[in-house]
């Protein structure tokens, strides 16, 4: 029997999706011409291994272009992987206990689409090692400041770096564009897991991060409101904002507008890592970015705290924590 036709007779009993076991012969075709011959993901110290379900834009999936490159092999469903699966169906979290786990065995993603995961046979594939991944800052154009929802390279690479396999990670990565960004993006993160041993204590240094990126929101939030009362002045007296003149009104003139001017102006407000109110001009900075390659729009969030002390996102954080049924 091929490789596909197992596949194919694995899938049945399975869920709905079905893994593409390792593409067609033209993909190959391209990996050969390209980067040499495709070895089944032998091109790594390491085996890397994934179930490919072929949800993604293949132009945009990075575990196909792993598989491009030949780094990684394609397993079936029905096929479990002894090295650590990184995967959304995981109990535990990647830890440094898990360093032999990986160097002996691997690690292995499963390629698929964050919308269509309950379409994924979980209990067809994995391992006895399926682990989630820790809090971190996915830096791929596709899902760029979002917490949790890394892609498959991403993924890979933050298992070695928390197992002190940085080199690993860096050797992946550095075949993406952004690649590298990543490691730049959830740098203390990763040194933060690196300085832990298992499971247990991964996960309370993931919620202590949480609690102190949640503490600093509500600090910024309640500094903005404490400003806002104090900059509007005594409201019995009427015109607040009008010029006097006494000394402490100077500088609310039009060439110095206070805090409270620019607080109330249509002008939208962010704030920089040290919490200081920035208004207006920086939202067409943003807008450039938007509009710009995603690699620039990169620079923006260079220190994971800035970007999750935003409401909006700790309210994602929240909902992703639900979702893959993290505490
Ligand atoms: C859902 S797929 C999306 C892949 C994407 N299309 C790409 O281009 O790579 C990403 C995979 O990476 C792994 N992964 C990413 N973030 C994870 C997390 N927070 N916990 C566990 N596994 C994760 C899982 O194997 C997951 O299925």
């Amino acid at each position: 029997m091929s490789r596909s036709e197992k596949g194919k007779g694995n899938s049945r009993s399975g869920g709905n999706a079905k893994p593409t076991s390792g593409g067609h012969a033209s993909r190959h075709k391209h990996a050969e011409s390209k980067h040499g011959p495709n070895r089944g993901g032998k091109n790594f110290p390491v085996k890397l291994a994934m179930w490919d379900f072929d949800q993604c834009d293949p132009k945009r999936c990075s575990g196909k272009k792993l598989e491009r490159l030949g780094l990684i092999k394609s397993l079936r469903v029905g096929q479990k992987f002894q090295g650590i699966v990184v995967s959304p169906n995981g109990k535990g979290v990647v830890c440094p206990n898990d360093l032999q786990t990986v160097e002996e065995n691997g690690a292995a993603v499963v390629e698929c689409s964050w919308a269509r995961l309950d379409e994924i046979p979980f209990n067809k594939i994995g391992g006895k090692h399926e682990r989630l991944l820790p809090y971190l800052v996915a830096a791929n154009q596709v899902n760029y400041g979002r917490p949790w929802r890394l892609n498959c390279v991403e993924a890979l690479a933050a298992c070695f770096a928390i197992v002190g396999r940085l080199d690993l990670a860096t050797e992946l990565l550095s075949h993406f564009s952004w690649g590298l960004g990543f490691l730049e993006l959830n740098k203390e993160l990763l040194e933060t897991y690196q300085k832990c041993t298992d499971s247990e204590s991964v996960k309370a240094a993931e919620n202590a991060w949480l609690e102190k990126i949640e503490r600093e929101a509500q600090e910024r939030k309640k500094r903005s409101e404490d400003d806002d009362i104090w900059m509007t002045g005594n409201v019995n007296r009427g015109n607040a904002g009008e010029k006097s003149d006494t000394e402490d009104n100077n500088s609310d003139s039009e060439e110095n507008p206070t805090d409270s001017e620019a607080l109330h102006s249509s002008k939208p407000v962010t704030y920089d890592s040290l919490g200081n109110a920035i208004y207006g001009e920086e939202e067409e900075e943003e807008d450039e970015d938007e509009e710009s390659d995603s690699d620039d729009a990169q620079d923006q969030f260079l220190n994971p705290s800035d970007k999750i002390s935003n409401p909006e996102l700790i309210s994602d954080v929240r909902g992703r924590l639900n979702e893959l049924s993290i505490e």
